[in-house]
């Protein structure tokens, strides 16, 4: 008898568990987005119709069997620099049926995709930077590769960090890793000079360029050896694929059981990483700066927490390895995106390779590179410019509302995340003219801050408002400290086997690598 009762209570607990279970499901995945969809309509926002939970993602998706891969964007003989469509088909097809700003579905998470500057410039204008959010979304999904780092955080958080973090990239402090980056780039072109001695003169160049830009990075803002800092980033690299080259299912509730080993492989390869960088942050603490410039970011990073301490505010050793994870990878994958988008166009481009040399000849000579005679090549500036125009490493910005926002007579609510379609924007012929998909630096001979665009907030590849790059000095120092000493050294052409298919990896980037010949001068 007395079994039988046992044998009841456990059904019934299960019965209630699987109930509990159910209406959890139904509750996440169905009755609060279709509410939310509700709300988001009657507020004026407009968009694709999403079923949950998946919400929009599949028609997303098919863009992955058609012209996914953006191989028709030409080969080495022809090279069409009209990207967004063949990046982004879902968003150039619902532009045509909503405009340039709408409303579409990850799972159930709700993003406002904004291409209109001024309706971004309305949108950020009553918004300080410790307001804005950061996508919950992204922050659970991005969460190994960046953790609690200086891009993901928000409020007062995010104040403290930045106000720590600003000094490093301080002009003094650049000053003196203008050598560094020199010596680096000549290793590099060292190795470029005895490969083609030989009969081979192809190199992967967005290769070599990233492990330059590694190099750097560990340099300047670690203070250490490439050697030291090459399995971290060797392993950042892979958690990129890991997370980011597959179908994923952002914004699906319980998304994470969909791709299990990829995300078991993320949270492994996140684990190595953070035990390398805790032992090169132990080493340092127990270095002191004993050998290592005062200033570099851990230096910095380890100095506020000393006297943060005190106050009993220091970074927990957990905070401190997220920063240097950010650090890490922001550091080497951008401006090396950068620097071989520009060989690409310069490959394509030989009379602006030699208009940029006449300008090395005349603003450098035989002198030095340092940090002051980098900013007098204005020609240089306007090309990097172009190529962060047409070949956006940061293809979007991204952001959470944090409260209900009014932008004429819609509202976007609380909770909307947005997403700021920075290469639509890049390449919008009614913001640059019909020549928009053309490698024209001379746009900002006259114009060096937008290049003519005809809003402000149209031209974005550092970012907006307050959370603009912290580091962006240090990238056009860097972007031009290594174009200076590769083009006083080699010329480069474009390969054959070159295929212009670039691909959204987190960042832009050539799919196929960016194999070029290279001629020494
Ligand atoms: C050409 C090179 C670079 C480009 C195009 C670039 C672009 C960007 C963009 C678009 C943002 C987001 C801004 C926003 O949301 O409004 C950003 C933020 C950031 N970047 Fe860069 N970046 C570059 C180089 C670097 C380098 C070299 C570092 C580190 C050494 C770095 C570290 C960061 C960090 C930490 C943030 C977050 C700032 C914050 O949220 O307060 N970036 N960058």
């Amino acid at each position: 008898m007395a079994l039988l009762l046992l044998s009841s209570v456990v059904n019934l607990a299960l019965m209630v568990f699987l109930l509990f279970v159910f209406l959890r499901v139904l509750i996440s995945c169905w009755i609060l987005p279709v509410l939310a969809y509700h709300k988001i309509k009657k507020s004026g926002l407009r968009g694709p119709t999403p079923n949950f939970p998946f919400g929009n993602i599949s028609e997303m998706m098919k863009k992955k069997k058609t012209k996914s891969d953006s191989s028709s964007l030409g080969s080495s003989s022809t090279i069409s620099h009209d990207i967004h469509s063949a990046l982004f088909p879902y968003f150039a097809r619902w532009q045509q049926s909503y405009g340039k700003v709408f409303i579409y579905w990850l799972g159930t998470e709700p993003f406002l995709r904004i291409a209109d500057p001024e309706f971004l410039k309305k949108l950020s204008s009553g918004v300080i930077g410790k307001s804005w959010g950061k996508p919950n979304v992204f922050k659970y999904d991005r969460k190994p590769m960046f953790g609690d780092g200086l891009v993901m955080v928000e409020g007062d958080e995010w104040v403290r960090l930045r106000h720590v973090i600003t000094p490093a990239f301080s002009s003094s402090n650049l000053k003196a890793m203008a050598s560094l980056m020199v010596e680096s780039t000549s290793k590099m072109l060292d190795k470029w000079s005895s490969l083609t001695n030989s009969e081979n003169r192809e190199i992967d160049v967005e290769r070599e360029i990233i492990a330059t830009a590694g190099e750097i990075i560990a340099k300047t803002s670690f203070g250490i050896s490439y050697e030291n800092g090459r399995e971290v980033l060797k392993k950042l690299t892979d958690m990129q694929v890991a997370l980011f080259k597959y179908n994923r299912y952002v914004g699906v509730p319980f998304s994470s059981f969909m791709n299990p080993m990829q995300n078991l492989e993320a949270i492994k390869l996140g684990k190595e990483i953070d035990s390398l960088l805790q032992s090169i942050i132990t080493a340092r603490k127990k270095a002191g700066s004993n050998g290592h410039p005062s200033k570099d970011l851990l230096g910095l990073l380890l100095e506020a927490n000393d006297v943060d301490d005190r106050k009993g505010k220091r970074l927990t050793e957990r905070e401190l390895i997220d920063q240097c994870k950010t650090f890490f990878f922001g550091g080497q994958e951008t401006t090396a995106l950068a620097l071989s988008w520009t060989l690409m166009l310069l490959a394509i481009n030989p009379e602006w390779q030699n208009q940029l040399r006449e300008e090395i000849r005349e603003v450098i000579g035989d002198k030095d590179i340092d940090f002051q005679l980098l900013a007098g090549l204005k020609k240089m500036g306007w090309v990097m410019n172009e190529v962060l125009r047409l070949y956006s490493p940061a293809p979007n910005a991204q952001r959470q509302a944090r409260q209900d926002i009014k932008v004429d007579d819609v509202v976007v609510p609380k909770g909307t995340n947005l997403w700021i379609d920075v290469v639509a924007m890049h390449h919008d012929p009614a913001l640059w003219g019909d020549d928009v998909n053309e490698f024209k630096p001379e746009r900002f001979r006259d114009d060096p801050l937008y290049g003519g665009c005809k809003h402000k907030m149209g031209f974005l590849p550092f970012g907006f408002g307050g959370r603009m790059c912290v580091a962006r000095n240090l990238a056009m120092m860097e972007y031009k400290a290594v174009l200076t000493k590769i083009l006083s050294r080699f010329s480069v052409k474009l390969s054959p086997n070159y295929h212009h298919a670039p691909s959204i990896v987190l960042s832009l980037r050539p799919t196929h690598g960016l194999p070029l010949i290279v001629e020494p001068l």
